[in-house]
């Protein structure tokens, strides 16, 4: 029998990690929610029952893990030490801030939403399909009852972003605060497809950082130089060729192809027939065999 012990203190929705064995010797065999209604369900899956702490247990201790808390502290954000989000701390140029725990959490929001929050970081040239695969992707999503965001690099430069050049550090920041905005809808619960150029890998590298492992989906839209420029729907790359715009992706400003990433979309000279409803559902394919589309 599992007991337990100190759930009292923990929130309703809280996440309990279940540890055989003594602290300096854990074996962590899963975890449970502290909803009482599934508390016996969550426990049996992982072949064990509970009966409120009264009985002894040979599966002890059960610690409790706030969720949340650690998907920060994986974000390794700066100036946070340790497990010390209690004490009043310096992030950045944030002088004496205090994070407040709110007792709704993730977990509890993604099962409202019957699916789990993550980040799908669509990177590539302009004109590689970024933009129409990020709307099939959520329109694919929306049929299937998930709820999506969409961040569009163009779209957020009209708003939180319009301050932002296409020079190296000023990208770096758009690429920087597009990932904080897409790691907070990941925690509401929302699949968010963020779709824009994200030309350097160490950029991508941070954003992938701010989440927890395997809640970056990194899709590379593998589609040569030569086709982009042949689409040129907005007709910038003939600009950037004749010398009206400067720093131009894939022309005079470098792109860093993933070296590994989590899906490549390729399409090549010699084969350009697969269709963005076609690529959407590669997509889809990976987040439900990942176990994202329940929760
Ligand atoms: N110099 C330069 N280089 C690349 N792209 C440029 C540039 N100037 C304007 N545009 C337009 O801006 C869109 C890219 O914005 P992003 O925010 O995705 O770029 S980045 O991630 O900050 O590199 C990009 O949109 P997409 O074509 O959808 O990629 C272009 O329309
Ligand atoms: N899989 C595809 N096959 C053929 N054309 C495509 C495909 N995906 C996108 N396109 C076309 O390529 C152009 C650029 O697509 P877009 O999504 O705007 O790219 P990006 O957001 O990367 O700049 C558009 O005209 C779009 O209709």
């Amino acid at each position: 029998m599992a007991s337990l012990q100190g759930a009292s203190s923990l929130f309703h929705g809280s996440l309990v990690e279940v540890v055989f064995g003594s602290p300096a010797l854990a074996l962590k065999i899963g975890f449970v929610s502290l909803f009482p209604s599934r508390l016996d369900a969550g426990c049996a899956s992982l072949g064990l029952s509970v009966d409120n702490g009264e009985r002894s247990s040979s599966l002890a201790p059960i610690r409790a893990v706030n969720e949340t808390r650690t998907a920060y502290i994986n974000g390794k954000a700066d100036g946070v030490q340790g497990e010390n989000l209690d004490q009043i701390s310096t992030v950045g140029n944030s002088t004496n801030i205090k994070w407040h725990q709110c007792s709704v959490g993730k977990l509890e929001r993604q099962e409202l939403l019957q699916q789990k929050g993550c980040v799908i970081w669509i990177t590539g040239l302009s004109g590689s399909g970024k933009s129409t695969v990020a709307c099939a992707l959520s329109r694919a999503l929306h049929a299937r009852g998930k709820l999506t965001y969409v961040l569009d690099g163009d779209n957020v430069r009209h708003g939180l972003n319009c301050d932002l050049s296409f020079k190296a550090e000023d990208r770096a920041e758009n690429i920087r605060r597009i990932g904080e905005v897409a790691k907070l809808f990941s925690d509401a619960g929302v699949i968010c497809i963020a779709s824009l150029i994200s030309p350097y890998r160490k950029d991508r590298a941070d954003c992938r950082a701010l989440l927890p492992e395997g809640d970056f989906i990194e899709v590379f839209m593998d589609v040569p130089l030569k086709i982009c420029e042949g689409r040129d729907p907005k007709g910038l790359y003939k600009l950037a060729r004749s010398g009206k715009i400067k720093g131009f992706t894939g022309v005079d400003d470098p792109y860093e192809p993933p070296l590994k990433c989590e899906m490549v979309l390729k399409q090549t000279e010699d084969d350009c027939t697969t269709t963005p409803y076609d690529m959407a559902e590669q997509v889809v394919s990976y987040l439900e065999e990942k176990g994202y589309l329940h929760a």
